[in-house]
């Protein structure tokens, strides 16, 4: 039986999404076509009747937006949101603004999708050389412990940040029986549902989030699911935006 139910959301299609540029943890706003994914994502949840007591988000704009955007055609803008930089994206090292399909002509398909998703190979670490690194270190070390800064993520590594604030904020309060929404980003979440799902690693490989349709977990008193990944829109339209983000690098499905 489900005891506990979640909702979560990729964010609507970011500017360096549209341009298909690395972006990680690099602050890129949404682009025209995100702001009114975000929008739809809000009607969508409206249409099916949801209310939250706390929205959870990472410190990158793209994410809070879409988190507004949301709560805003939900008519609650007042409810409390958590900022942290452990929901924001994996760090994308020094693939951080490189064109995704330049980098399949610099290093080959296989090696770019070792670093797109496989579960444990992390990019190269940016460099001080990277345009954005300075960028990136003034904007998320707000609240990100120097020690914990990193350089690169894999996907392991990204885990290993976000599930200390799933078990140590997020359990917590579905368990005060809070209705909880989680607007995050691609790998931050697919790192949430590789947990949930205790999906192998090369399950996780095949799993590309859309941006900008929200999706649910019910979960049992053990926080086991019950209901995975249920999204909110068409079958159809959910499977042509996962394959649009397989294809970033090319026309790889996975
Ligand atoms: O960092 C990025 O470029 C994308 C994910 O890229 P892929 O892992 O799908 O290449 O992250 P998001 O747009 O969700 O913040």
């Amino acid at each position: 039986m489900a005891k506990y139910e979640i909702v979560m959301v990729r964010h609507g299609e970011s500017q360096w999404n549209q341009q298909n540029l690395f972006c990680g943890w690099f602050d890129a706003d949404l682009s025209e076509a995100g702001i009114a994914e975000a929008a739809a994502a809000g009607q969508a949840l409206k249409n099916a009747n949801y209310k939250f007591d706390v929205a959870h988000t990472s410190l990158l704009q793209r994410a809070n937006k879409t988190c507004s955007s949301i709560l805003e055609a939900l008519g609650q803008q007042d409810i409390p949101i958590n900022y942290t930089w452990r929901l924001n994206e994996r760090h994308y090292g020094d693939l951080t603004g490189q064109n995704k399909k330049e980098a399949v002509e610099k290093f080959g398909a296989e090696q770019v999708q070792i670093w797109r998703r496989s579960f444990a190979t992390p990019p190269p670490a940016i460099l001080e050389a990277n345009n954005y690194f300075e960028t990136i270190q003034k904007v998320t070390f707000r609240s990100c412990p120097r020690r914990e800064f990193p350089a690169c993520e894999s996907l392991e590594l990204t885990i290993k940040r976000t599930l200390p604030y799933w078990n140590d904020v997020i359990v917590p309060q579905l368990k005060e029986g809070k209705k909880l929404i989680i607007a995050a980003h691609g790998n931050s979440l697919r790192g949430i549902v590789k947990y949930l799902d205790n999906m192998t690693e090369e399950q996780i490989m095949g799993l590309n989030l859309p941006t900008g349709i929200p999706f649910v977990y019910e979960l049992d008193e053990n926080f086991k699911p019950v209901v995975s990944m249920k999204f909110l829109g068409d079958e159809a339209t959910v499977k042509a935006a996962m394959e649009k983000v397989a294809a970033q690098t090319g026309g790889a499905k996975k």
